[in-house]
């Protein structure tokens, strides 16, 4: 946990020493509380929770960063999970940053990180084919009886009988072709666009749904795609629907997508619609899919989540969430998020990013301090921000300001050998000035001491 900063005289100071910096003309003061002692200054720390694939994680040089994955730490800088559920207590003051290596962030509390002004990742498209292909999977398991057909020839093997019985049975277990059926895609992003495309070569009608839909996914789906304006056309006509939309928790009528595949539209589907989901849980409303299968229907729900109402209804296959666990997406998913980790810590960058604006700024020459600051977004902030630069007589070289709804950042290269006569008498004053303008939430001086350089303040007080 960051300490609370204390009086000048019984700070520490960290000078940088890195030999191959050493030659440049930075004399960058930055206050260490002796409490952060264990926070070796030189090495960003990466708290890891789920199993990380080892090739995303080697992408840390080991001589900057220090990862941990077998207990909690409590320095940490930036953390990377999964699905693991993050509570707000599990992120210590230090952390600047999250990162989903995946695609879903509802397991990671987004509103209040930004609050926090912590920016969280995700890693688009990254685990995109694995869930795809187990999507184009479901639809077959759907189609054909090839679990219930499994299950019959081991009850059949256990009493010795499968050769004998076999060609008698199988009658039971017939299904029907993909080919020629349509296909309905809600969600034709990452994995709904590719899902659409790979659906239509195996000869299938695709017809999409989606109002968000950005120019790259819709260059990727088939000539033939028809988009319609709603979720009940899609129900209404399709013989199978794949739902591919991420998981909001609040209501439909509030922006959210909590139950969205209700009722409504369990009624309005096809008898024998193959429903497969492969996005989250709770999209679907559980109660209505039992009615909807009680009240005599055929259709089939796959899905990937548990279900503990729908668990052992004849007309469900559940998955425990494998979507993403192919070798290939935990390792690109892990790289990518290892490297947006790294862009971010080091230069400021933010990238791919569900809370924060994207924000670039080419890289600063040797004799500039990168100053990056996370601000409410409300007006005048900015202005402070920079009349407290101008009271330090700072040169500004470069800069960037980003907002998107509440939160605003940016990242700011100023002259290295500009502080002098001005309100600020150190850089770590200089720092403190700008974090505790009204609105700002923290800042961090990119320095070549990796882990230090970062303030914040809380409930009004000044933390470095
Ligand atoms: N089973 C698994 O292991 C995995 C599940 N997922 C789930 O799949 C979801 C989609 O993943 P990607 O395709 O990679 O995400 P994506 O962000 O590329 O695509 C999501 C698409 O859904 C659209 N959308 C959002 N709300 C919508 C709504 N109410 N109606 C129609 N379209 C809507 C968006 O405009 C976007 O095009 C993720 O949010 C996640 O929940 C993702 C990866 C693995
Ligand atoms: O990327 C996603 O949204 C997923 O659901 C994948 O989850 P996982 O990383 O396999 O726990």
């Amino acid at each position: 946990m960051l300490s609370k900063h204390l009086p000048t005289t019984s700070r520490h100071f960290v000078r940088l020493l890195r030999p191959s910096l050493q030659t440049r003309p930075f004399s960058f003061d930055l206050a260490l509380d002796h409490k952060q002692a264990d926070n070796v200054p030189g090495t960003f720390h990466v708290q890891t929770y789920n199993a990380i694939s080892p090739i995303g994680l080697s992408k840390y040089p080991a001589s900057t960063y220090e990862v941990v994955t077998d207990r909690v730490c409590p320095t940490a800088h930036a953390i990377m999970l999964r699905s693991h559920k993050l509570k707000e207590e599990e992120v210590p003051h230090t952390t600047r940053c999250i990162a989903r290596c995946g695609a879903g962030t509802n397991n990671i509390p987004v509103s209040r990180m930004t609050e926090l002004g912590i920016p969280v990742f995700n890693t688009p498209g990254a685990n995109a084919n694995a869930v795809k292909e187990l999507v184009l999977c479901g639809l077959l398991l759907g189609s054909r009886k090839i679990v219930q057909g499994i299950g019959a020839m081991r009850e059949l093997g256990d009493k010795g009988e499968a050769r004998e019985k076999v060609e008698k049975i199988k009658s039971q277990f017939g299904g029907q072709e993909l080919k020629g059926k349509t296909l309905g895609v809600i969600g034709l992003g990452h994995i709904g666009s590719a899902t659409a495309r790979d659906a239509a070569a195996l000869g299938m009608n695709v017809v999409g749904y989606d109002p968000g839909m950005s120019i790259e996914s819709a260059l990727k789906l088939p000539n033939n795609t028809k988009l319609v304006e709603n979720m009940k056309s899609v129900f209404a006509n399709c013989d199978y629907v794949s739902l591919n939309i991420p998981y909001i928790p609040s209501e439909p009528s509030e922006g959210g997508t909590h139950g969205i595949i209700s009722r409504d539209l369990l009624m309005s589907a096809k008898k024998n619609c193959v429903i497969v989901n492969f996005a989250r849980g709770e999209l679907v409303d559980s109660e209505a899919m039992k009615d909807w299968f009680d009240s005599g229907s055929d259709g089939v729900y796959v899905s990937d989540f548990p279900d503990d109402l729908l668990y052992d209804h004849p007309n469900t296959i559940l998955l425990p969430h494998l979507g993403a666990s192919t070798e290939e997406a935990e390792d690109a998913a892990a790289s990518m998020a290892s490297n947006t980790i790294q862009n971010f810590l080091e230069n400021g960058e933010i990238v791919n990013s569900v809370n924060f604006p994207e924000t670039r700024l080419e890289s600063r020459g040797d004799t500039t301090v990168r100053i990056a600051i996370v601000n409410e977004n409300k007006t005048g902030v900015l202005a402070a921000i920079l009349g407290e630069l101008a009271n330090a007589n700072i040169n500004i070289l470069q800069q960037v300001n980003r907002s998107s709804s509440n939160i605003a950042y940016n990242v700011i290269d100023v002259e290295l050998d500009t502080l002098s006569e001005g309100k600020f008498k150190s850089w770590a004053e200089l720092q403190e000035g700008l974090t505790m303008v009204d609105g700002v939430i923290s800042s961090r001086f990119m320095n070549d001491v990796y882990g230090t350089g970062y303030a914040k303040k809380i409930e009004g007080n000044y933390y470095v």
